[in-house]
């Protein structure tokens, strides 16, 4: 695949509702969207940083000019086999994983339609539909939740996450289930605690939650293997796992028993695929998080998904959850059993809707080979 062209969009998409997280309340997303293009194929990714460093440190403007300066100099022009091409070269540079993911998702798009098949086949997933949950924000009050419970489970999600954060954690959880008794229930603190809150959590051993996701440091597996030692309920790291190399410690020191699997935080596809198969020999069982993504991020996500071991409902909610219209035809459905369907069109398998993304795009930037700037 000879990379002739990229362009990169600065995107605004305002959500249907505010989302609150333990780190704040996203209401509208700034993000970029990715395009690689090569002889008659297109292939698009999604950056998923936010405008703000309060989830990971990337941002809208940090993660562009690392695509810029860095990542653009090493594809553009150069003819690449395959995906995992990129991140040998891009391995050099670190970090900066949501940026890197912009550009390998989006050749994993390309690679997929130039060998006329799916993004799912090509990557090895085996599951024709997933199943799929719903992640619920901080609520002003518990009846506030109780009501998006139950309109959740209405619409068919099989597995529903519940934020919370010191103040609005076990009442709010506990109301949950005594309203609905046995339903598939878990809750995201998105590092809200620490040690000091080991009581509140060998409390919440009582509610039977399906795991409590990331409830320490984003940047620790040391205290949540102390955590996960003192209580029955499956800790599930989502923060503190970067690499297949985090999640390889985080399992040998027993930080966690269930991994939530993001592309953009992990740096890739590729990379999500090695964290995959090392959960599946170590029987941690995985899932794939969300990042309130477009229907292109979404696209991937629904990918990834169809590998055997995510084998827990992910935040893969359909288009309509998030937004008013969506950038991708068809958009992203499910079913009333709660699923979504893994399309079997080349590549992602939705096309772009080039009016809509157009619509919410702020700012195009063209790259080709002449337009470099120099880097390092
Ligand atoms: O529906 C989604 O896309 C998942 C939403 C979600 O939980 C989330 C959204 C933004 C940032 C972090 C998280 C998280 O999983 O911690
Ligand atoms: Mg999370």
């Amino acid at each position: 695949m000879l990379i002739e062209k990229v362009v990169i969009r600065k995107m605004k998409m305002d959500l249907k509702f505010p989302f609150q997280t333990s780190f704040g309340t996203l209401q509208e997303r700034l993000f970029l969207i990715t395009e690689i293009y090569s002889g008659d194929h297109v292939g698009y990714g999604e950056c998923v940083v936010s405008s703000n460093p309060y989830y990971s440190e990337e941002t809208v403007s940090t993660a562009f000019s690392i695509i810029k300066e860095f990542l653009l100099p090493l594809i553009l022009g150069k003819d690449v086999q395959h995906p995992d091409d990129v991140n040998k070269l891009f391995s050099r540079i670190r970090r900066n994983n949501m940026a890197k993911s912009a550009i390998e998702g989006a050749l994993w798009d390309l690679y997929a339609k130039t060998q006329n098949k799916s993004l799912a086949e090509v990557i090895g997933g085996q599951k024709s539909e997933i199943t799929v949950g719903v992640s619920i924000g901080i609520q002003e009050t518990k009846e506030d939740l109780l009501n998006k419970v139950e309109e959740s489970l209405k619409q068919g999600f099989k597995k529903i996450k519940i934020k919370i954060m010191p103040g609005k954690d076990i009442e709010y959880l506990r109301s949950v289930r005594e309203k609905f008794g046995d339903i598939p229930v878990m809750a995201d603190a998105n590092s809200a605690y620490t040690l000091d809150d080991i009581e509140l959590f060998k409390e919440m051993d009582d509610l039977n939650l399906i795991m409590i996701e990331q409830p320490l440091a984003h940047d620790d597996i040391v205290d949540h293997a102390v955590l996960q030692n003192a209580i029955k309920t499956p800790i599930c790291l989502d923060e503190s796992i970067h690499s297949v190399e985090d999640a390889r410690k985080a399992i040998e020191l027993g930080s966690c028993k269930i991994i939530n699997i993001k592309i953009g935080r992990v740096g890739g596809i590729s990379e999500s695929i090695k964290i995959h198969n090392l959960c599946l020999q170590n029987n941690i069982p995985v899932w794939c998080g969300g990042m309130l993504e477009s229907g292109i991020g979404r696209a991937h996500n629904v990918a990834i998904t169809s590998l055997s071991n995510f084998t827990i409902p992910g935040d893969t909610a359909p288009s309509t959850r998030y937004w008013v219209k969506d950038i991708i035809k068809p958009e992203i459905t499910m079913n009333e059993e709660g699923h979504i369907q893994v399309p079997t069109t080349p590549g992602m398998g939705y096309e772009v809707d080039l009016d809509t993304l157009e619509e919410f795009t702020l700012e195009t930037n063209e790259f080709t080979i002449d337009s470099l700037i120099p880097s390092n």
